[in-house]
């Protein structure tokens, strides 16, 4: 377990790329298992979460080569399908939850697909229902090995078909389209989760020759193929990370741009923590956040009552930046209630917060109310561990913003989702060192 020291209390400054998006490149990664040909991947990001499932793909025996920084091909035309049933598959396939979603293609180019149970962050229940729901609508079996936590679906051949998700599962609509394309005949995904990155997901598999109608919106109309080729697709920037930076700039009174961050897929993000007191400018693809050297003030409902921000599932705000959004709101000027409807133990972090000196009322496991300090009161260094990736990045921006030198251990944590954060900030001025274990 590696640790951060960070020195908290020092204004940044700069200008910052985001990295490639990691829920997209899980998507994208799992695709490549849909055809024999080869897939041109760019903007990949290099963080852990993503590199342990190309290790896993690389296993599967996807030919993978690296043609550049954060760019590589895949090619899945000789695939040892014997690793699924292995034990190092049941050991390597649970170290990140993206992993589920090679069970979508190999169940529809091979006619089976197993996963152990996904591990990971430590958010509350994460169940699988609506992935298997959908696969077995397309005519596969299912069964679960509670002794081992092991899925598996089989299908002699999967057939087109009307379905209504129980809930708009992310990596659930990307798993049953994956299956879906090459069904025969016409599937419907009703309910289908349509925020950028399942649009980029069906934007890489029409190129590659799928028929998928209805992109960007709830419908999503299948016609199957028989087969599917290969093509090059570059990742977005990762809007949680654009997010985080954000928070960090703001927290941290820093004057930081954020270089091409790809306006038009952030939705309500920018809206959310303009809510929050924080001035975005637009600068063509760029924002630019000013130092905010007069604290920001969280504005109130129309009729005057106190800020709610929630989760809900796209176009809502997505539930992985009100960590963060949590931890700047603790330096504004004002009240605000977090509410994280869609995961149970997500908030629990805010104790590591109230020990530094954070204003929270954690009202049950989802809800949340922080008064700010207005920078009145900075909060204090503490030695804190990471629970999950986006308790981490918060805590790390609270770490930059305290008095005193902190210490975050369990940074794979961070590692998981953020590409050299480290550097990173230190080339915008953070006191930052790794402390490798
Ligand atoms: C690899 C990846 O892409 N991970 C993301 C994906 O996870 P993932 O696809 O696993 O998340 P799901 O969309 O399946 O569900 C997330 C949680 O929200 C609940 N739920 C979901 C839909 C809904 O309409 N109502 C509802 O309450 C689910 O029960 C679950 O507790 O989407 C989540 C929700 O944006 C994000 O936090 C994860 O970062
Ligand atoms: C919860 C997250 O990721 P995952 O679904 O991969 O655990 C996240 O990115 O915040």
């Amino acid at each position: 377990m590696s640790t951060f020291k960070i020195e908290g209390g020092f204004k940044l400054k700069g200008e910052v790329y985001a990295q490639g998006a990691k829920n997209e490149a899980l998507q994208i990664l799992c695709a490549v298992l849909l055809t024999p040909e080869k897939i041109v991947l760019s903007n990949i990001p290099d963080i852990i979460d993503i590199n342990k499932l190309i290790e896993l793909l690389g296993k599967l025996g996807v030919k993978i080569e690296k043609l550049g920084p954060n760019k590589m091909s895949f090619q899945a035309d000789e695939l040892d399908l014997d690793y699924l049933i292995s034990d190092d598959f049941k050991t390597d396939g649970k170290a990140l939850r993206g992993s589920i979603m090679m069970v979508g293609p190999l169940l529809a180019r091979f006619g089976k697909g197993y996963i152990p149970k996904p591990g990971g962050d430590k958010i509350g229940r994460r169940r699988l229902d609506t992935h298997f729901d959908g696969f077995i609508k397309l005519g596969a079996t299912f069964r679960y090995n509670r002794e081992e936590y092991f899925y598996g679906v089989e299908a002699e051949k999967l057939v087109g078909a009307d379905m209504l998700l129980d809930e708009a599962s992310v990596t659930g609509t990307a798993n049953i389209l994956m299956a879906s394309v090459l069904a025969e005949g016409v599937t419907t995904i009703y309910n289908a989760a349509c925020e950028p990155y399942i649009q980029q997901l069906c934007k890489m598999l029409n190129s590659m020759g799928a028929k998928i109608q209805g992109v960007g919106s709830n419908l999503l109309t299948i016609e199957g193929v028989t087969a599917l080729k290969g093509c090059e697709h570059t990742m977005l920037p990762d809007m949680i990370e654009i997010g985080s930076w954000i928070g960090l700039a703001a927290m941290t009174q820093s004057e930081i741009t954020i270089k091409n961050v790809g306006w038009e897929h952030l939705g309500v993000i920018p809206n959310t923590f303009r809510r929050l007191g924080i001035t975005l400018e637009k600068r063509g693809d760029d924002i630019y956040i000013p130092a905010h050297t007069d604290g920001y003030e969280i504005q109130n409902f129309i009729d005057g009552s106190i800020l709610t921000i929630a989760d809900a599932p796209w176009p809502g705000l997505t539930p992985d930046l009100l960590s963060v959004i949590l931890v700047v709101a603790t330096q504004a000027r004002g009240e605000v209630l977090i509410h994280q409807k869609m995961f149970e133990s997500r908030l629990f972090f805010v104790d590591k917060l109230i020990d530094m000196g954070a204003k929270i009322i954690l009202c049950d496991p989802h809800r949340a109310v922080i008064i700010g300090h207005d920078f009145k009161s900075q909060l204090k260094a503490t030695k804190m561990s990471s629970p999950d990736i986006r308790a981490g990045i918060s805590l790390l921006i609270a770490a930059l913003s305290a008095k005193g030198v902190s210490e975050i251990q369990n940074i794979e944590q961070i590692d998981r989702g953020y590409e050299a954060i480290d550097d990173r900030l230190r080339a915008l001025g953070a006191h930052i060192e790794r402390i490798e274990e």
